[in-house]
């Protein structure tokens, strides 16, 4: 595995394999790799012939008050997973390779990035949209593989890539979880041994979710307001954002009869936030026999 830190070294390397026709895939993260991140890794080698994983924890998409300077990094312990996985090029710029001049160029897809976790977060979307589309023309994959876990993301960035025609599959892999359910996360290195505990409401309110829809609950401020209330009894667990939505658009939905809907949970234990969701309604038979 090469390790590459200049986007023209990068260029220069991948030319190469452009040229004979071979696929590209690529796996974009934050590093502090975990095996989520491995499932990706290992989607991407199943399906392609040169294998880039980027690690670039990205300023832009931090808020001014958020974890930029304390996110977790590893790049020794990193590189060495990637490179056991057969992984060809590992791309690992520093901020001054990919934003050698402060960038005035913003790519937005605001009717996707400003709500949900984007309304916490504001201009933490503008952030992921304008990296991810340099990482794009930087790398020019065929596929890039991006996680389930982080939801919102993959519906902005797959509208992105439709809006401005960018010649990319892209390839959205399911949460890989610990054993109690919790998403694997680097920022559940943040996570006391009390709040480890605690986290587990995070998956257990997906799962009340999907029994309250079985039941036969249709309306869904009425599973928001459940799935917050079942969030607050777990004392170290404040929820951010509850919201069930269309699983394509996002947009806000007024029954759950007219089809599959997305439960979308940004929790904070502590000081860390956890994101999930899962999307309910795929089997409506086997709810209307158990109603
Ligand atoms: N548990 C997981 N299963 C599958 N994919 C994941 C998982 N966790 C992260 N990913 C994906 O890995 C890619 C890189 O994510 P990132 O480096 O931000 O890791 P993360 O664990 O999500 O970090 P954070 O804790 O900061 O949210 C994203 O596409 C993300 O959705
Ligand atoms: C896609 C991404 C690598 C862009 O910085 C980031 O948002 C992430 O890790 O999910
Ligand atoms: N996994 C999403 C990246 C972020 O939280 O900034």
């Amino acid at each position: 595995m090469r390790i590459i830190k200049s986007i023209a070294d990068l260029r220069a390397c991948l030319a190469v394999y452009r040229r004979d026709g071979r696929k590209i895939g690529l796996v974009p993260t934050m590093g502090f790799l975990h095996v989520g991140h491995m499932e990706l890794v290992s989607r991407a080698k199943a399906r392609n012939d040169v294998t880039v994983v980027s690690i670039f924890v990205n300023p832009l998409q931090f808020g001014a008050n958020e974890d930029l300077a304390r996110y977790p990094r590893d790049l020794e312990r990193d590189a060495a997973l990637l490179e056991n996985a057969g992984v060809d090029f590992l791309f690992a710029p520093e901020v001054t390779d990919m934003y050698p001049r402060p960038m005035l160029t913003v790519v937005d897809v605001p009717d996707i990035g400003r709500q949900l976790e984007g309304e916490v977060r504001p201009g933490h979307f503008a952030g992921v949209a304008t990296v991810v589309t340099k990482l794009f023309n930087i790398v020019q994959p065929h596929a890039a593989y991006f996680g389930e876990k982080d939801y919102q993301q993959v519906v902005l960035i797959k509208r992105m890539v439709e809006d401005l025609a960018q010649p990319v599959d892209v390839i959205a892999v399911p949460t890989v979880r610990e054993a109690d359910g919790l998403a694997c996360s680097s920022r559940n290195v943040y996570l006391s041994e009390k709040e480890r505990a605690a986290a587990v409401i995070v998956p257990r309110t997906l799962d009340e979710a999907a029994r309250l829809y079985a039941e036969g609950c249709d309306d869904p401020a009425q599973l928001e307001a459940a799935l917050a209330l079942f969030v607050a009894s777990e004392p170290l667990a404040t929820a951010e954002v509850v919201a069930v939505r269309h699983p394509e658009t996002l947009e806000p939905l007024t029954s759950l009869q007219s089809g599959p809907a997305l439960v979308a949970l940004f929790v904070r234990i502590g000081n860390t936030r956890l994101l999930d969701n899962r999307v309910i309604g795929l089997n409506p038979t086997a709810r209307s026999r158990a109603r």
